[in-house]
């Protein structure tokens, strides 16, 4: 009798964690393609549609708190946040807080929370340009971005750009958003955009933070 695996793979190797770690210290980001458990990229995907398919998702705004605004001239994503509610979620969440323990070790970042939202791009949506922290309220300090879709067709469209960290106008990468491929960058210097997408593109969207809470004013994660 075949004796039941009583531990599963891990989501991000070792080795992708160390690749990881020196490529965002050389360069400011790192794309690793089928580096994540693509069984767990499945059920992900497959949690992500059937909200999609239920209107169970939330229109993205950009801008926190108080600030945040629907532009569908900016972003066209709809989202729903992590919150541990399935052992897919759980799984990948507990993945990203060992890589956020690895980074904190490796760059003594002080890493202190991770917070992710799931992304359901329609046909036609895309993202602009942007940087995900703004300089000075660092409190998003890493972003990461694992992708959920199989088999994504050359001419789908919907490719990450990665913008140059001194030269925001000049493109250094471009993501295929295909289910095993993680990206990852530093939140304040990497401007990057979501080209328009002709088929329905499915991610997560992560930030490690940094406290930036001062003077007793809270600083909301969302
Ligand atoms: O889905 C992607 O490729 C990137 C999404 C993004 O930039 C964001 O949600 O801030
Ligand atoms: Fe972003």
């Amino acid at each position: 009798m075949t004796p039941i695996a009583t531990t599963s793979s891990p989501v991000l190797q070792t080795a992708t964690q160390n690749a990881l770690v020196d490529a965002l210290v050389e360069q400011g980001w790192y794309v690793g393609r089928e580096v994540i458990d693509l069984e767990l990229c499945d059920a992900l995907n497959h949690e992500l549609l059937h909200r999609a398919a239920y209107n169970k998702l939330d229109e993205a705004g950009i801008g926190r708190g108080k600030q945040h605004l629907l532009r569908k001239d900016i972003r066209g994503d709809a989202i729903h946040w992590l919150d541990r509610g399935s052992a897919a979620q759980r799984r990948y969440l507990d993945a990203m807080s060992e890589l956020q323990q690895a980074l904190n070790h490796a760059l003594f970042l002080g890493l202190f929370e991770y917070e992710a939202h799931f992304s359901h791009y329609p046909p036609g949506a895309f993202y602009q340009r942007h940087v995900d922290s703004f300089r000075g309220r660092a409190n998003r300090v890493i972003s990461t971005v694992s992708y959920l879709t199989p088999d994504w067709p050359s001419d789908a469209g919907g490719e990450m750009v990665i913008y140059h960290p001194d030269d925001s106008s000049l493109e250094i990468a471009r993501v295929v958003p295909e289910a095993g491929t993680f990206a990852c960058f530093l939140s304040e210097t990497i401007a990057h955009e979501v080209l328009p997408t002709r088929q329905s593109r499915t991610s997560i969207a992560g930030w490690f933070r940094r406290n930036a809470s001062l003077g007793g004013v809270l600083d909301p994660a969302r």
